[in-house]
């Protein structure tokens, strides 16, 4: 029984909240958008968020390269949702975060049909920002993009507090810096770009992407963060993914010859998919735009690498040279001074810890175990 404090004593209960006060209590917990959420990285992501039971998360996917089974485990699940959406089609939903991963990123893929691979980059990122813009991911100066929502009088809830971040992060590459001509590379250099080139729709793609979220931080005041994402490796890449380290190890396992494309020097630094999930996490709830580069500054030549997966996976393995590609950077390693002074952020799984993870997981889906 509740008083109104005029010695007229009520026996009704509160009333119910209303519709609007309910959904803006459910609007108070994280929605999030993974667009390429069933892909290699963006399924790790979404695991990640749906720890934390505050998060509602949204994966928009055309499943070009993700697929389904990567998410089997949320479908179904209360806070979690799967739309088959391509990003070059605008998206008419509620979020409070976007986390825009969606783009094939294996040159096979992505050279496979460079004009949706540019339109993805350009026509699916302004789709985002329209999505960002449309559901307010401001950056106000004087709450730094931080929308407190006060509910009314909704029974026990009624003095609580939520914090909104309306905010959206793009998945670059160190693509953009293409073939570079600085070594180690920091996020100050402006790459060594072929712009007609095979590879050109997905670097300088990714380049425009990159312009168009400054552009819209600059001109709308849209809360922006951009990765830039060094080679990622783990669990859930695709078999046939065409890159360097799936291919290594499928062949590995299957007792084929590694196959180094010449001349076998060029270098790349590998990061395990947990650190770049980390790393990304940390960059969306920071306070920082970005660029920002996400990657392990390991080095290795394809050389040295195929030796370590021989080694690790297959010592009878061969090892053969094969040609290259055109315009394949001769070098890749990340300066992470940036990401480890402003989000606290390095990553912790060295070369030789992340690849057997990821020979039990391909071990398993392709069913072929270890020999004895
Ligand atoms: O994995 C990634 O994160 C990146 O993969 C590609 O970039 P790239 O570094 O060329 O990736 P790979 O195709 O794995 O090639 C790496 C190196 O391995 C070599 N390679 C590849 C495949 C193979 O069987 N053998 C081999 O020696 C390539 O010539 C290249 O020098 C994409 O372009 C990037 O955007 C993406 O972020």
């Amino acid at each position: 029984m509740a008083s109104n404090g005029n010695n007229h004593v009520s026996t009704k209960p509160p009333p119910e909240p209303s519709p609007l006060r309910k959904a803006k209590f459910f609007q108070a917990n994280m929605r999030i958008l993974v667009t390429g959420g069933a892909g290699f990285i963006g399924s790790h992501l979404v695991d990640k968020l749906m720890e934390n039971e505050k998060n509602e998360v949204i994966v928009a996917d055309n499943y070009f390269t993700g697929s389904k089974d990567n998410l089997k485990k949320w479908i179904g699940h209360p806070r979690f949702e799967l739309i088959r959406h391509d990003v070059t089609e605008p998206l008419l939903i509620e979020v409070d975060q976007i986390y825009h991963l969606a783009c094939p990123a294996s040159p096979i893929f992505y050279k496979y049909n460079p004009v949706k691979t540019i339109k993805t980059n350009v026509i699916g990122t302004l789709n985002m920002l329209g999505l960002a813009k449309r559901t307010g991911a401001r950056s106000e100066p004087s709450s730094l993009c931080t929308y407190y929502l006060v509910l009314g009088n909704v029974g026990p809830l009624s003095h609580h507090l939520f914090l909104v971040q309306n905010r959206i992060l793009l998945t670059s590459t160190s693509e953009v810096y293409g073939d570079p001509l600085v070594h180690p590379q920091d996020e100050t250099y402006w790459g060594n770009v072929n712009p007609i080139g095979v590879r050109s729709c997905y670097d300088e793609g990714k380049r425009v992407a990159e312009t168009l979220m400054f552009d819209y931080h600059r001109q709308h005041g849209i809360e922006i963060r951009i990765a830039r994402i060094f080679n990622t490796y783990g669990p859930r890449m695709n078999i046939d993914d065409g890159r360097v380290v799936s291919n290594f190890i499928a062949q590995a396992i299957r007792d084929e010859p590694l196959t180094v494309q010449l001349p076998g020097t060029q270098t790349r630094s590998f990061c395990y998919v947990s650190d770049m999930v980390n790393g990304l996490m940390r960059l969306m709830d920071g306070e920082n735009t970005g660029p920002i580069n996400i990657g392990n500054p390991g080095e290795f030549t394809m050389l040295e690498l195929a030796e370590n997966v021989k080694e690790l996976i297959n010592p009878e393995v061969k090892i053969i040279t094969v040609e290259n590609t055109p315009d394949d950077p001769r070098q890749r390693k990340p300066d992470i001074t940036k990401a480890k002074e402003l989000l606290g952020w390095e990553p912790k799984v060295k070369l030789r810890d992340g690849l057997p993870l990821m020979e039990e997981d391909f071990r398993d889906r392709l069913g072929i175990s270890r020999k004895k």
